[in-house]
């Protein structure tokens, strides 16, 4: 059984239908990323998850729980760190977190244990004994993370958990999803920033304008939308550097780039051949599902 069964969702906002018939599926120790352009529907999926949104239709179950007949009992199975970054200013990071662990059911040991390891591994330590309202936004944005993840819900959901962090706390974020996607949690993940999908090694679903517009393994939808691109580099006067990129069929329609350059030939300072990236795969798939609708 999956962790997350949604089947045929639709929710409206007025008029506005932000989810059209999706339907996904997200097993134990599986890691969905949940791609899509700004209101693509993401957010409020996730939502519906969580009953804080209404479908018109469809179906979410979550361990097998319908949430819309029983809330409470599948909210109880969600870890959900949403995007607006919810935590009390005046309490400490490690009071914000044991709090909520005590929330979810941990009780002494276990609950000391939890926290200890979440603060840890979100490279929390340091700053464990500080009130919230005294930390950046990335700082915030990984206490909210500990918080939905410290008490290791069976389901996570993590709306863009990874924005306005450096670096190093991105990669502490990616590792934490993996450790707890390896002890069996199933993760829902949302992000714009397409890399990070790569490194969880996701299944993707691509909402686009709350329809499902591909879905797969990284390497399938590489292989299946992918082309070879073609990226020219052109000195200029000032020794800037400028990249010309052109999806090619082969070798055989390379001649005819460099024609295309006209004088600027001269100023070529380098060429690579490679396939596409991620996030110019999902830029097509987007295009190619506005076009779609647009003649339709
Ligand atoms: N409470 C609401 N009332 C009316 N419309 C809403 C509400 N919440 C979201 N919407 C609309 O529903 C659509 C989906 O929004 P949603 O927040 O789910 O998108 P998203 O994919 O999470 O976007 P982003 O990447 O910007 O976070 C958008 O058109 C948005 O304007």
């Amino acid at each position: 059984m999956a962790v997350l069964e949604v089947r045929g969702l639709t929710v409206a906002y007025g008029d506005h239908l932000a989810l059209n018939e999706v339907s996904l599926s997200v097993e134990a120790g599986q890691v969905l990323g949940l791609l899509g352009p700004n209101g693509a529907g993401k957010s409020t999926l996730m939502g519906s998850v969580v009953g804080a949104v209404r479908p018109r239709s469809g179906t979410v179950r979550v361990c097998g729980v319908d949430v819309a007949s029983r809330p409470r009992r599948a909210r109880a199975h969600v870890g959900y760190a949403e995007q607006d970054i919810a935590v009390f200013p005046t309490l400490t990071v490690r009071e914000n977190v044991a709090d909520w662990a005590a929330l979810s059911g941990l009780r002494s040991r276990e609950l000391a244990g939890a926290v200890a390891r979440t603060l840890s591994a979100l490279l929390l330590d340091d700053i464990a004994d500080r009130q919230v309202r005294t930390l950046s936004g990335g700082q915030r944005r990984r206490v909210h993370c500990a918080m939905a993840t410290v008490s290791r819900p069976p389901l996570l959901l993590l709306d863009e958990p990874t924005v306005g962090v450096d670096p190093a706390t991105r990669r502490a974020v990616l590792d934490h999803v993996l450790t707890l996607a390896a002890e069996g949690a199933a993760i829902c993940y949302s992000t714009h920033y397409l890399p990070e999908i790569e490194s969880l090694d996701a299944e993707v679903v691509l909402l686009n304008k709350g329809v499902v517009a591909a879905r797969g393994a990284v390497a399938t939808l590489l292989r299946r939308y992918g082309r070879t691109v073609v990226d020219l580099r052109l000195g200029g006067d000032s020794g800037e550097v400028r990249t010309v990129s052109s999806a090619v069929e082969g070798p055989d329609d390379l001649p005819a780039i460099l024609q295309g350059l006209g004088p600027d030939l001269a100023r070529l300072s380098g060429l690579e051949i490679r396939r596409s990236s991620l996030d110019e795969v999902f830029e097509r798939v987007v295009e190619d599902e506005e076009g779609a609708l647009d003649a339709s």
